[in-house]
């Protein structure tokens, strides 16, 4: 039986853009967010509190179905607190990013943290963010969207961002930890990130986030408002 709560997926590789859209359809749409990477990421900073390897997975199972997180949500964010300690800010390095990406490579632990995603899908609908929402956590999603960028366009954005909050980085370290991680996440072989046969993909390197904002919502208003 097809499930009552609604969902939209977009996934994509790092920097693509996909936590700002979903942002801003979700506070569009009144919907409930999913940022999966997240969760792969707390999980990569309790494995370092633990000092338990990213090869380790007979550690990491119990570690990744045992999680002790909880997402906060209030009008300021998301606030995300692991063990009791806020991590808000500190699962968000490049160091953190490519342990998490180690630890996604293992089959047995995106098992254990299936449900805990799958949980998310509260009414009135979904909007979630990841790598494989749409192929393997959410299959029946009503829209999938696959949002992609070259890899020099998205170490600029990074290298923004990165500059903005007054990190000191360069720009062909950033291009070169991208680049490892795309290759991670696209060739392992449990969930790895490809686009779902039913996706729609959008590229964007020449636009801007309200540009592809603007092509979501045309497509949500047409699958959901006028049909
Ligand atoms: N279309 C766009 N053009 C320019 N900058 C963008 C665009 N979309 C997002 N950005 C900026 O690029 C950076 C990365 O965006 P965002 O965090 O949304 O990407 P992401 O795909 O969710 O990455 P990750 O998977 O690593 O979380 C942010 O600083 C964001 O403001
Ligand atoms: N559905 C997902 C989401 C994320 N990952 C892995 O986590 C890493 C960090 O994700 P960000 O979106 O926060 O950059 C990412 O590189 C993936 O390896 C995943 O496997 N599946």
């Amino acid at each position: 039986m097809a499930h009552s709560i609604p969902v939209i997926t977009i996934d994509g590789p790092s920097g693509a853009g996909k936590g700002t859209v979903c942002r801003l359809l979700a506070e569009k749409l009144g919907w409930e967010i999913l940022d999966s990477g997240a969760i792969y990421r707390v999980l990569a900073l309790a494995s370092m509190h633990h000092n338990i390897l990213p090869s380790d997975e007979e550690s990491l199972i119990p570690l990744a179905a045992h999680l002790d997180v909880q997402f906060l949500s209030s009008e300021a964010g998301t606030k995300i607190v692991l063990e009791g300690e806020e991590v808000t800010h500190s699962i968000r390095n490049e160091e953190v990013g490519g342990v998490a990406s180690k630890i996604a490579a293992l089959p047995r632990v995106r098992e254990a943290l299936l449900r805990r995603q799958r949980a998310f899908r509260q009414k009135p609908g979904l909007i979630a963010d990841g790598r494989d929402m749409g192929t393997v956590v959410f299959p029946d999603a009503a829209i999938k969207v696959f949002l992609t960028a070259s890899a020099e366009e998205r170490a600029n954005r990074r290298y923004i961002e990165l500059k903005g909050k007054g990190h000191d980085v360069k720009i062909g370290d950033l291009l070169t930890e991208i680049q490892a991680r795309d290759d991670r996440d696209m060739n392992r072989s449990v969930a790895p990130m490809v686009p779902a046969e039913d996706s729609i993909e959008i590229d964007s390197t020449t636009l801007s986030a309200e540009e592809v904002y603007q092509l979501l919502i045309k497509v949500v208003e047409e699958k959901f408002i006028r049909s």
